[in-house]
């Protein structure tokens, strides 16, 4: 406007066609500079936002995960450009008395070991099992973790978030049918969510691996996986339904006395390991309760009967609720000490079922779950922190309870008969009453569960997948 009102009229229409061929040149370079720019501000958004938050870990072959179809195909190829990248992964811990929600946030430079940097956990009763004849009231727990999920993890990278869920001893008790109706039910809301979900990711998790995942994320945390020199230690995980041994064995002795179904190898982080691990399935806390009751579980007492038991106090009577069965329960009118009475018991319950190994003397020992809660219910340690305790401090524990529950009723009906059972359980272990154990529930702020050790597990298998073809 400005140039075509000093321009004379003469020449103003030769010089009219050139400002005109030269605004329609800069348009077009214009528009090109702009299409490139977007371009470019496109290709980088979508290298960045899927490299980092897929790549590293879980920019794996459909094939290898199972993958929800088309999701995929959203990964691009090649790892993220400079710095950490950053992932999280949801781990469901559907365990016999809870199910659970982890939520782990991860970093990795490139080639790395990951680090973990930040976890959320929330929990919920009762198990899964207890909805084995009602699948449908299942769901709105499961949702309700899941939004905990979506509540944590930045809405970019809900669609490359790995879900899955494993159940533990509750839905390996439970008659197959039922625990698969059950797990069908899981996969479909997990399928409604907008995390990335594979074929696999609701299952029954093997008792080795419960075991050795454990034994992953207390030997990450502790710093033995990363700093191999450092040493490792073992775990002990005492659930509901079943519990479980791990440790990495020194001694050659231990190798060839062990059955083959007690050891196993694990390859985590380009090393392998040969470890000791079982899990005794029955031998949970609950499974025991019920087995020292003289229960069959999943079944009602016949006809109502009462279940005498000579671990409670002579006089009490009440109820008790185990894997939606109600029984009956009493305590046996008996002379003699109850703590001698029901370590008689509790000894047949155990009997030949435990294998002792002696090296479980030398090694370093963190114990969890149930071996916590007992222990931070008597006193032995402290409740928010944890702390350590010698084997016989349960025995020690268990005798005053018992004897006090001989005159006047114990805080817990089961007291008596659970820190009796803890006590007996680890010396069938083979571990002496003098061995220190360490009790944590979280170290560095991170729940001590198996739920960190299999996603660590899982998202290094999915690299080693990845690898040979990269
Ligand atoms: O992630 C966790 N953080 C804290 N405690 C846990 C966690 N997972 C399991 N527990 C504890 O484990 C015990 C119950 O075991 P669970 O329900 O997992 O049985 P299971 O392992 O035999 O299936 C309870 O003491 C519960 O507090
Ligand atoms: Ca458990």
């Amino acid at each position: 406007m400005l140039g075509s009102a000093l321009v004379p009229s003469s020449t103003h229409e030769e010089m009219r066609k050139i400002p005109n061929n030269g605004n329609l040149r800069m348009t077009k370079v214009a528009y090109l500079l702009g299409l490139f720019v977007c371009l470019f501000i496109y290709v980088a958004y979508i290298k960045w936002h899927w490299a980092s938050a897929t790549q590293a870990f879980l920019g794996i072959p459909e094939a290898a995960t199972g993958a929800r179809r088309g999701q995929q195909a959203l990964s691009p190829p090649g790892p993220a450009a400079h710095g950490p990248e950053v992932a999280y992964g949801i781990m469901f811990d559907a365990g016999s008395t809870g199910t659970r929600v982890h939520v782990f946030q991860f970093s990795r430079q490139p080639g790395e070991t990951p680090t973990l940097t930040h976890e959320t956990f929330k929990a919920l009763k009762p198990g899964l099992s207890a909805y084995a004849d009602d699948v449908e009231k299942s769901a709105p727990g499961i949702q309700e973790l899941l939004d905990v999920a979506k509540q944590d993890i930045p809405f970019d990278f809900w669609k490359a978030t790995p879900l899955v869920l494993k159940a533990t001893a509750g839905l390996r008790l439970l008659p197959g049918e039922k625990a698969q109706k059950l797990l069908r039910k899981v996969k479909e809301v997990f399928e409604a969510s907008p995390f990335l979900v594979g074929d696999d990711c609701v299952s029954i998790m093997n008792g080795t691996d419960e075991g050795v995942s454990a034994w992953i994320t207390v030997n990450f945390l502790t710093g033995g996986l990363k700093t191999p020199g450092r040493g490792s230690v073992g775990m002990l995980d005492l659930g509901g339904g079943s519990t479980q041994i791990t440790f990495l064995p020194r001694l050659e002795g231990t190798l060839q006395t062990s059955p083959p179904s007690f050891l196993t190898s694990l390859q985590v982080f380009n090393r392998t390991y040969r470890l000791y691990s079982y899990s005794y399935l029955g031998l949970g806390l609950m499974s025991a309760r019920l087995a020292v009751l003289g229960g069959e579980e999943g079944k009602p007492a016949e006809d109502g009967q009462e279940l005498v038991s000579p671990c409670l106090s002579a006089g009490f009577r009440g109820e008790w609720e185990h894997a939606e069965v109600t029984y009956r329960i009493a305590g046996q009118e008996a002379a003699g000490s109850l703590y001698q009475l029901c370590a008689r018991r509790v000894s047949e319950i155990l009997r030949n079922k435990v294998h002792r190994t002696e090296e479980v003397k030398d090694v370093e020992f963190y114990a969890f779950s149930y071996y916590y809660d007992l222990a931070a219910n008597v006193g032995l340690i402290d409740a928010e922190k944890g702390g350590s305790l010698v084997v016989e401090d349960f025995e020690i524990a268990a005798k005053y309870v018992c004897r006090t529950a001989e005159t006047r009723p114990p805080p817990s009906p089961f007291l008596c008969l659970d820190l009796t059972y803890v006590s007996l359980l680890l010396q069938e272990l083979g571990f002496p009453g003098d061995k220190v154990l360490k009790l944590t529930r979280k170290i560095d702020n991170v729940e001590t569960s198996w739920a960190l050790g299999a996603t660590f597990h899982y998202i290094d298998s999915l690299s080693r997948h990845k690898s040979p073809a990269s």
